[in-house]
């Protein structure tokens, strides 16, 4: 599944009510089945952009076009199918459901697209995120690195389409980080998965063939600057 960003923008209000530009993007592209790591400075607006493409957020304008739909022009309920339905998103907060076990987070992240649920192809992700001991775990009951591979195999799912990872080898040590990123790699390579990476990790980076840094494309104080004029 292709991905093309034109011409967006999106700003938020301070508090004082002065407007802050975080992502001012004339073009970005990623096509089907490329892998791409993004760097960043924190608070550059990766977590922002990645919200944008989900149709999480909408933007203030411009376009962000998966597969030639532009999903910044659909309403809510159909931004949140479109989601459901063709992306993964691993959070960098992982935002599971606190009181589902892993188990059940996953079987969720499936029923959520509109497909079957299935419980063997749900306990195999945990298996191959190297939990299938922790099925029956409330999120509050594992452990942080615990959570954000419950997160991974719930993105993986749905078979998405576009897979969105924001740092999702943050709170893993390094033996499972290098599982989570083949399991990643895998299911991008088998199923032609687009993959759009977030992370602060170098050696993270290294492993994919294009690497991006935000503010090589990202300008928002030209947004500033053109509102100061
Ligand atoms: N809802 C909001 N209202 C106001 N400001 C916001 C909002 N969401 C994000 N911001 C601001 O936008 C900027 C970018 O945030 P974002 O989370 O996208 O950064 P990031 O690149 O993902 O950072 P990190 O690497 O630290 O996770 C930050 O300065 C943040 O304070």
């Amino acid at each position: 599944m292709s991905l093309l960003l034109r011409r967006l923008k999106k700003s938020f209000r301070e508090p004082d009510g002065n407007e802050l530009p975080i992502i001012n993007i004339e073009h970005f592209e990623i096509k089907s089945g490329e892998q791409v790591a993004l760097i960043g400075s924190s608070g550059g607006g990766k977590t922002t952009l990645l919200h944008l493409i989900s149709g999480i957020h909408t933007p203030d304008s411009g376009e962000v076009i998966i597969d030639q739909v532009n999903i910044a022009g659909l309403g809510e309920p159909a931004r949140d199918r479109f989601r459901a339905m063709k992306i993964g998103y691993i959070f960098q907060t992982f935002n599971l459901l606190p009181a589902f076990t892993a188990l059940e987070n996953v079987l969720l992240g499936m029923s959520f697209s509109g497909k079957k649920a299935n419980r063997e192809e749900a306990i195999a992700l945990l298996d191959e995120v190297g939990l299938k001991h922790r099925l029956s775990h409330r999120p509050s009951k594992l452990s942080v690195g615990e959570q954000q591979r419950v997160a991974i195999a719930r993105a993986l799912a749905n078979k998405p389409k576009l897979l969105l990872a924001d740092e999702p080898t943050a709170s893993i040590d390094s033996r499972n980080q290098d599982n989570v990123l083949r399991m990643i790699r895998d299911v991008c390579n088998e199923h032609k998965v687009s993959l759009l990476l977030v992370t602060h990790s170098e050696e993270v980076a290294g492993q994919y063939g294009r690497v991006e840094t935000l503010s090589d494309f990202n300008k928002p104080e030209e947004l500033l600057a053109a509102s100061k004029m």
